[in-house]
């Protein structure tokens, strides 16, 4: 497949791997990060609308702060992961008390991960967005904390991530295990194959 070379809008090292890993040429961008609450959520937002203008959002800032210095034939990626568990938008865990609370509440129950990605090229902003259902097994107290105490859980959605030892929480998954990651290969190889 060939697929265009492009600039990743994100800080995420797990979506630099899954483009490495689908041999997708590109260079990271490290936009500098907007003044204020990270990621604010506005007042009654359905979290399908709330992933995919945050991604739009990045794409966009990039867009914007790149424009001069950087090779404008190139689209910019950028994405949005959070964990939806009955209504309830479960982003990164603010300290590891979060953290803990986070994973009790995913303890046993079926949560959904959204990823939304969008594409700035050529003053068009192209999206896409993908949809997980997860199921976790119960965890103890113990699981729970050895997890925590593993320092996998910060600066991920839900507070855990699929590709390292959560993956042994996930009893059935039902979509994409890349979008769950943070980056959906199937979307995102769709979406770059059909710029113009
Ligand atoms: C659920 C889950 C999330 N995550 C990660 C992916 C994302 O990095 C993070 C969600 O936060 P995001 O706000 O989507 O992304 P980010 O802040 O890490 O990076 P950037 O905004 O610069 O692109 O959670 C995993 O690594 N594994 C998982 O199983």
């Amino acid at each position: 497949m060939n697929l265009p070379a492009i600039y990743l809008a994100s800080a995420s090292p797990r979506r630099h791997e899954i483009l490495v890993r689908m041999g997708v040429e590109h260079e990271v961008l490290h936009v500098p990060a907007p003044e204020g609450e990270d990621e604010p959520r506005l007042p009654g937002e359905p979290p399908e609308d709330y992933v995919r203008r945050t991604a739009r959002e990045k794409a966009q800032r990039a867009a914007d702060w790149v424009r001069t210095p950087l090779d404008t034939s190139r689209p910019i990626l950028a994405a949005d992961t959070t964990v939806i568990l009955e209504h309830d938008l479960l982003g990164k865990p603010a300290d590891l008390d979060d953290a803990r609370t986070m994973l009790a509440r995913l303890s046993g129950s079926i949560h959904s991960v959204h990823t939304a990605i969008a594409v700035a090229y050529q003053d068009s902003l192209l999206e896409d967005v993908s949809i997980t259902q997860v199921r976790f097994r119960a965890l103890t107290p113990q699981d729970i904390d050895s997890y925590c105490a593993s320092g996998e859980p910060m600066g991920k959605a839900g507070a855990y991530g699929i590709q390292g030892r959560a993956g042994m929480f996930v009893q059935h998954l039902s979509g994409s295990y890349t979008g769950v990651m943070g980056l959906p290969m199937f979307e995102t190889a769709r979406l770059l194959q059909s710029l113009p």
